[in-house]
């Protein structure tokens, strides 16, 4: 790596900053003679003093301000750390705590990270991105976000926009090696309906309501624009769209640009993943799977998308697959007679007589009717609503079932619909469960169950490095479903407790194999502009390694 900085200037950038780790003959050739203090360590030691550093921080927050200042001061560092203790620090970087620093955002401030969008500066946007300072070849990933529905916590405005594009893309790399210096987090800024920052005096971002219709698709029409016109090989990826846009933005853009949206089709892929570890345990087919989505909103159809196509390719044709799938909102079970259904749940919705005779309350056929009535196999929440996987809903559900396949995968902790060491107790240690958030093992009756983390963290990293390897043109289903299958190839479930998923330890094994199956897929499809070559060497030799390079003057 080489710089025409010298000084200060260097120590100022954390992609070339080394602190104490900078040889002699580099402090010479850089102008930092004098800048430092004298000793010259090694990255373990660096490492050394500031996870001794991170681990006086008094909470979770405070730790997340801590690592996100390291970031700032040295990626190399922070990636090194991270990687060193990954099931300890990704629920610090990401999820669930990210929601805490991303509520905090205005207030924890200390300097900017990306690119901000303003809705008012629609002209100003090329201007943002050539003052970021990277060309046309040098942009790998581009991840975005407006912040209407952050995880499961809403309305977050600029800070949840850059605060959740930042964490995603921490796991990219921690994950997948994806280079540092070659991705950009932009916060898409169009306002916020979220009062407590509209009258916060600290708040940072654009002060007045989430702007809609014409002008918001004009920004984010300008914003992809922009995107691909500047940077054409790079892929975009959308975060924690509300669901009136999320859908409605990727359909847009699906065909014009190497494209997805996290929340719909990574969450559905890791979802199936799951799912097909516990087929495997129960001991019975996709096909034959009663599944009941609770929350059917931008993730939870997105699982129900991806449920369905399997079990087209496991043999159903599609409106038997439907008809596999129920989907409760907060109008109770979606039927097809609902005047305020959305467009992208009407599919799922049920026809009005099949359900003539259910009990109906006042927010319509509830989830314990529902379940009563399906006896459903699997019940996956996408929901927000914390608790509502009630012990007799569970109980309900176990009753019909042998090995009741349940999934709280809501967001953050204070979302989930049912904690893991519940479901285990109220079906005597018959559920296979995922969670969205990270659990500890559980020990019911003397058998230790790891539960899954059926997060999207566990296969976006790998998606976008296979199609960054490929220089996929598109992101295909095919390439989702190959995704999806590589995960769940990596998990023996025949033990007991065994987990449902690769653990987070082996994240970066689990994104290299997804890689090589994307860009395998992609190659497959004609969709890669790279020729396919060796594609394990390939992934392999993509991957960034939190290592210092040497530094030229
Ligand atoms: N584990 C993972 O990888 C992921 C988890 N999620 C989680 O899924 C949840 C939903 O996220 P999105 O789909 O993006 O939000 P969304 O707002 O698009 O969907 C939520 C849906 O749940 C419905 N809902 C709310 N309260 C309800 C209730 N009491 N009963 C039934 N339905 C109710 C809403 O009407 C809406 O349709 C969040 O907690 C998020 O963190 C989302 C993406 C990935
Ligand atoms: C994990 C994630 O993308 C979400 O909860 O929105
Ligand atoms: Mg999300």
């Amino acid at each position: 790596m080489s710089t025409s900085h010298r000084g200060r200037t260097v120590l100022d950038d954390p992609l070339r900053n080394k602190g104490t780790a900078f040889s002699r003959a580099e402090r010479e050739a850089l102008g930092l003679a004098g800048l430092l203090p004298s000793a010259v360590e090694t990255i373990e030691a660096q490492a050394g003093r500031a996870y001794a550093q991170y681990r006086a921080q008094p909470d979770d927050l405070l730790k997340h301000v801590y690592l996100s200042a390291l970031q700032d001061r040295n990626e190399v560092l922070f990636f090194r750390v991270l990687g060193d203790h990954l099931r300890e620090m990704l629920p610090i970087v990401y999820d669930p705590t990210v929601a805490e620093a991303i509520k905090a955002y205005s207030h924890e401030y200390r300097r900017p990270r990306g690119v901000y969008l303003s809705i008012g500066d629609v002209a100003g946007i090329e201007d943002a991105f050539r003052n970021f300072g990277l060309g046309a070849d040098d942009v790998d990933l581009v991840v975005a976000s407006d912040a209407e529905e952050i995880l499961g916590i809403g309305d977050w405005g600029v800070g949840g926009g850059a605060g959740i594009a930042v964490g995603k893309l921490a796991v990219y790399t921690a994950a997948a090696g994806i280079d540092p210096g070659r991705v950009v987090p932009v916060a898409l800024d169009v306002g916020t309906d979220n009062a407590s920052l509209l009258n916060d005096p600290f708040y940072v971002g654009e002060r007045h309501a989430r702007v809609r219709g014409a002008r918001y698709d004009e920004f984010i029409d300008a914003f992809v624009s922009a995107i691909s016109r500047l940077f054409p090989e790079a892929m975009l990826h959308w975060e924690d769209f509300g669901p009136s846009n999320a859908r409605r933005i990727l359909r847009r853009y699906a065909d014009a640009l190497p494209t997805f949206n996290d929340d719909m089709q990574g969450t559905g892929a890791i979802v199936l993943a799951a799912v097909l570890g516990a087929c495997q345990v129960a001991q019975t087919p996709l096909r034959e799977q009663r599944i009941v989505v609770f929350g059917a909103g931008t993730a939870g159809v997105g699982v129900a998308d991806q449920l369905r196509d399997a079990m087209v390719r496991d043999g159903l044709d599609q409106e038997e697959a439907v008809r596999r799938i129920w989907a409760v909102d907060k109008q109770g079970l979606l039927i097809d007679d609902m005047p305020d259904l959305r467009d992208f749940q009407a599919l799922y919705a049920r026809p009005s007589a099949e359900v003539s005779g259910w009990d109906r309350g006042a927010a319509g056929i509830g989830l314990g009717e529902v379940v009563k009535r399906v006896k459903p196999t699997m019940l996956l929440g996408t929901s927000t609503a914390h608790g509502a996987f009630t012990e007799e809903i569970v109980r309900s559900m176990a009753a019909g079932v042998d090995r009741p396949v349940i999934f709280p995968i809501s967001n953050p902790t204070d979302r989930i619909e049912a904690m893991p060491a519940d479901l285990l107790r109220w079906t005597d240690g018959r559920a296979l469960v995922a969670t969205g958030i990270p659990v500890d093992p559980i020990v019911h009756d003397g058998v230790t169950h790891d539960i899954a983390q059926a997060n999207n963290a566990l296969l976006y990293p790998g998606l976008g490095l296979g199609a960054i390897v490929a220089r996929a043109r598109r992101i295909s289903d095919g390439m989702l479903r190959a995704a999806a299958e590589a995960v769940g190839g990596m998990v023996d479930v025949s033990a007991p407790g065994a987990p449902l998923l690769p653990q987070v330890e082996n994240l970066r094994a689990v994104s290299a194999t997804v890689a090589v199956a994307v860009a395998g897929q992609a190659a497959e499809e004609g969709l890669a502009r790279a020729e396919p070559g060796n594609l394990v060497q390939r992934v392999q030799d993509a991957m960034w390694q939190p290592a210092y390079p040497p530094v030229s003057g």
